[in-house]
């Protein structure tokens, strides 16, 4: 079972995740992606969404055409977690 961060671990975290958001009332990141096209942001969803299987754990998100707005928290562990960091890292290597 994974547990929910500490303020301490959470602030080491995302000092390392720059782009990345902290929701205080729902304990979870948040980042905007925003692409040239649908097809640009369709096909980064694909890329999260194997990368979310294969880990076994899924990002809250929603599309608008050009743009994916995705929410990172663990429901498991009532807030963030350690796999929340670990997705968000993996996101952003998709992007760099
Ligand atoms: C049974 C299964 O392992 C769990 O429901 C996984 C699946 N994906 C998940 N995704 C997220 N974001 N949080 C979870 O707690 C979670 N749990």
């Amino acid at each position: 079972m994974v547990e929910r961060l500490s303020e301490l671990d959470r602030d080491e975290a995302l000092d390392d995740l720059p782009d990345w958001d902290w929701d205080e009332g729902r304990d979870a990141i948040s980042r905007r992606f925003v692409f040239a096209d649908f097809s640009e942001a369709f096909g980064f969803m694909t890329r999260v969404a194997l990368l979310a299987e294969k880990a076994d754990h899924h990002p809250e998100w929603s599309n608008v055409w050009n743009r994916v707005d995705i929410v990172l928290t663990t429901h498991d562990a009532g807030g963030l977690s350690a796999r929340d960091i670990a997705m968000a890292e993996a996101i952003d290597a998709l992007v760099e």
